[in-house]
């Protein structure tokens, strides 16, 4: 870090914060990295090869942090959130804004217990990254974040700016929120398959992929997102269009037998849905296998 940047620290140095830490590095903003394994150092690879090294180490202890940050961007899964709880008390003053990278449309409601009284900004990653065996991340498009319009959102784009990570910030924040949802309900299906993006060049799962869209669209609108009719048939198309072998994150965890965000993706619906009188048939099939296939029992 230079004298005068903000300081940041990182929360979660997955394929995601892997991204951003390496983007905030390349930059000379270098964060603070905070996780649950130890490690010297984090890389990240993209398309072209290149590597960047972001030197460590990874802390792996809450009471070793001594100062409080200006902005912590979190990128632990939402089913991480209460067990990364004592690294925001320790990073943050109650002025320093939170930045989660997480998907879903509840990140606010997820993180309210733990503010410290500063900003808590949500956002939307779009940006598919995936760890890979040797440790490295794997970062398979252009980084870009949507945030919403608000002044904290300015820490965030000052710290961003001029990094391979776009920012831009969106009035309607829920619109874009909800449109990312309903790419990230319909990945859920591969977690079914156990398949990768190439599994929606099959008529049977486009038709049935887009059924769900459908559904989830209304629960979508209901909560207020301005989202056309034409929105499930771009999703499926941008499915249909991705390398075949492109993954998702919550595949990723099915295959690492870790925990799924199943709520915050695919739940959320459902329970929205049922909260406003809208059915939502596909939901009812899909989540409860979603939930039995991350939580068990069996
Ligand atoms: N990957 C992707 O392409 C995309 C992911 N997202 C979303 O971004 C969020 C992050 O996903 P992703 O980066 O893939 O997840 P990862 O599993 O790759 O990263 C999560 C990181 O958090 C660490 N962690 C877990 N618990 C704690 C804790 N208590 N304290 C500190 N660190 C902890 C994990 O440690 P450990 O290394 O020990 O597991 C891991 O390094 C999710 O909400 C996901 O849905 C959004 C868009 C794209
Ligand atoms: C890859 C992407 C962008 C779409 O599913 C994603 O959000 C994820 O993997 O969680």
């Amino acid at each position: 870090m230079t004298a005068g940047e903000p300081a940041v620290a990182v929360v979660g140095p997955g394929a995601i914060g892997t991204t951003i830490a390496a983007a905030l590095h390349e930059a000379r903003r270098t964060p603070t990295i905070c996780g649950r394994s130890a490690r010297e150092h984090l890389e990240l690879r993209d398309d072209d090869g290149a590597a960047v090294v972001v030197p460590g180490p990874v802390r792996t202890d809450p009471a070793e942090i001594g100062n409080t940050v200006d902005l912590v961007f979190v990128a632990v899964k939402s089913t991480q959130v209460e067990s990364a709880a004592p690294w925001l008390s320790a990073l943050c003053g109650p002025e320093t804004v939170v930045c989660v990278l997480q998907n879903g449309v509840e990140q606010e409601e997820l993180f309210a217990p733990y503010s410290s009284g500063g900003p808590l900004l949500p956002s939307v990653v779009w940006f598919p990254a995936q760890r890979e065996p040797d440790g490295s991340v794997w970062l398979r498009g252009e980084a870009r974040l949507t945030l919403p319009d608000t002044p904290a959102s300015g820490v965030v784009l000052a710290a961003l700016r001029g990094t391979r990570c776009a920012v831009d910030v969106a009035r309607d924040f829920t619109t874009v929120a909800w449109r990312k949802l309903l790419q990230n309900a319909v990945a859920g299906l591969m977690v079914l398959t156990g398949r990768r993006a190439g599994m929606f060049a099959r008529s049977d799962v486009a038709e049935l992929a887009l059924a769900y869209l459908r559904e989830c669209l209304e629960v979508a609108r209901a909560e207020g997102a301005s989202l056309g009719d034409e929105v499930p048939q771009a999703i499926v198309d941008e499915f249909r269009g991705y390398p075949p072998d492109l993954s998702t994150s919550i595949l990723a965890d099915r295959e690492a037998g870790r925990p799924l965000e199943w709520d915050s993706r695919n739940g959320v619906v459902l329970r929205r849905g049922r909260s406003r009188g809208i059915p939502t048939p596909i939901s009812d099939l899909v989540v409860p296998l979603l939930a039995a296939a991350g939580d068990g029992p069996g």
